[in-house]
């Protein structure tokens, strides 16, 4: 059976907006994002995905993502699975700071190596690697198995923790990934063979 897996980063976030670094922190959606969130919502549903499962992370920006798709899907009663394992990427003693301040302060060099290198991570944060170093067996462990089942996930998490999973699907190396940028409310929609690979990555 072939499953289908739709990934969808967050919407705008207030910290987004204000170019700060997030993380663990708990920011709420903007206007904009929820738009974003619905925008995706509709596009799901004229695609005439109907997923039989729910993920998302344990911080609200993503929770709200879901439930405003869910809102445009006409899809209510359902169970969502939040789990810290698809939270974004810890920033540890960035989180908070702005992103331009930061690099006033550390370089653009060093800002762009904690933002986007594999395995540097931030002061007292995560590197990608580290991300990936539990959203990867969680994927593995509650989702990959439902795929395989040939049924269709949901999953509303954040630009790092998605980042480590598309990497892992898609078999991107390292410097390929850096490269790989998911914007505000975008969605991945992968096909998923009986076998967990890679069947086709959908456009909507
Ligand atoms: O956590 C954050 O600051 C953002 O959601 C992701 O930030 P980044 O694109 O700098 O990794």
């Amino acid at each position: 059976m072939t499953g289908t897996l739709i990934l969808v980063r967050h919407g705008q976030s207030e910290w987004n907006l204000e170019n700060l670094f997030t993380g663990w922190r708990n920011p709420n959606l903007t206007e904009k994002g929820e738009g974003e969130a619905r925008a995706t919502g509709k596009a799901l549903k004229a695609a005439g995905i109907v997923p039989d499962l729910y993920y998302t992370s344990g911080l609200r920006r993503a929770q709200h993502t879901l439930d405003l798709m869910l809102e445009e899907m006409g899809i209510q009663n359902v169970t969502i699975t939040r789990n810290v394992a698809l939270n974004e990427r810890d920033y540890g003693d960035l989180s908070g700071l702005n992103k331009d301040d930061a690099r006033a302060k550390w370089g653009e060099d060093q800002v762009l190596i904690w933002r986007r290198s594999y395995d540097v991570p931030p002061p007292g944060g995560e590197s990608l690697k580290d991300t990936a170093a539990r959203t990867l067996p969680y994927y593995e462990a509650e989702i990959l198995p439902q795929l395989k089942a040939g049924k269709t996930v949901l999953v509303a998490a954040h630009g790092n923790s998605l980042r480590a999973l598309v990497m892992a699907i898609e078999g991107l190396t390292p410097e390929q990934i850096l490269a790989r940028e998911i914007a505000t409310g975008e969605p991945t929609v992968y096909r998923i063979g009986a076998d967990g690979a890679l069947a086709e990555t959908v456009t909507l």
